[in-house]
């Protein structure tokens, strides 16, 4: 027996309770050693109205060149926001070198939400994004995401049956990852997430919370992300995250905390198990 290394790919943000500020506290309250791999540093997140970015792709190789050769291997590698064609370049390189058989890789293709990409997502990016996709274990995209890797037209998740979902997880399954999970789909006051296990479909659903807050998506994968790492089934990592999110979210809304303040998660970290 031996602990768990997951290696984080993501940006390190100052303020704002998202990405690796997140990431790092929730996988080792989940007893697995973070590996950071930073993509930029910011000051605060992009809600802010003013943040300074350092991007850091430039470093990436050389960073990775060096655990090459100190001969670091990794039992997961979990993958968040990535800000260029390049990055994402850089990234499927570190995969191809990085991912041995026994490596669990789990893609969060943070790319847009509510129909929208991101400012900063380009065409190109998109196309990389599906070529990373290849590399995954585990893909948690929401419906947005899903579409653009699927290069589908973008629907509400209100509009989509259960057979939908079914046939977008399968479409992604088969483009590599054999778990995805559709995050963030909404059905009157339940929002849920739809599992493909290796074939096997369910829900994982509650009651919302509160509204939309950022860094959701960054717990929500860390959990995921720790979980799997260990050896629990999608299933279980899905529940535990989403249980997590409804605690924090309730406890953040009694704090009555803006929304790009994030989760106010650190009371509850060691509800995790
Ligand atoms: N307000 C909420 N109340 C309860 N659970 C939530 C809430 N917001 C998000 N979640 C949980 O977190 C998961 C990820 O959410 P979200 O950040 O909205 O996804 P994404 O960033 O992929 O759009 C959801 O699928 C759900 O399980
Ligand atoms: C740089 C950066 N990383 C992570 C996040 C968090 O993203 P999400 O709300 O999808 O978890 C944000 C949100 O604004 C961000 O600007």
């Amino acid at each position: 027996m031996h602990q768990k290394k997951l290696a984080l790919v993501n940006d390190v943000t100052g303020y704002g309770r998202c990405s690796i500020a997140v990431a790092l506290p929730i996988v080792s309250a989940l007893k697995v050693q973070g590996c950071i791999l930073p993509t930029a540093i910011l000051s605060v997140h992009t809600g802010f109205h003013d943040y300074y970015l350092d991007d850091y792709t430039d470093h990436m190789t050389p960073y990775i060149e060096s655990w090459k050769k100190n001969g670091l291997t990794f039992d997961g590698i979990s993958t968040g926001f990535l800000g260029s064609a390049r990055q994402i370049d850089i990234v499927l390189d570190f995969l191809r070198d990085f991912k041995g058989p026994h490596t669990l890789a789990i893609v969060d293709p943070v790319m847009g939400d509510n129909g929208q990409l991101y400012p900063s997502y380009t065409q190109e990016m998109c196309d990389e994004m599906q070529r990373l996709l290849a590399y995954a274990d585990v893909v948690t995209p929401n419906v947005t995401e899903a579409c653009e890797l699927l290069n589908l037209p973008y629907r509400s998740d209100r509009d989509l049956s259960e057979d939908d979902f079914a046939a977008m997880a399968k479409a992604l399954a088969d483009k590599g990852p054999q778990g995805v999970i559709l995050t963030g789909i909404h059905n009157g006051p339940y929002i849920g997430n739809f599992i493909y296990d290796q074939g096997k479909m369910s829900w994982v659903r509650a009651k919302k919370v509160g509204g939309d807050r950022s860094g959701t998506g960054d717990v929500f994968t860390a959990i995921v992300s720790a979980s799997v790492v260990r050896g629990e089934s999608l299933e279980q990592a899905v529940q535990k995250a989403s249980d997590f999110i409804c605690r924090v979210m309730a406890y953040t809304e009694e704090l009555d905390l803006p929304h790009n303040a994030g989760l106010a998660f650190e009371e509850y970290l060691t509800t995790l198990r």
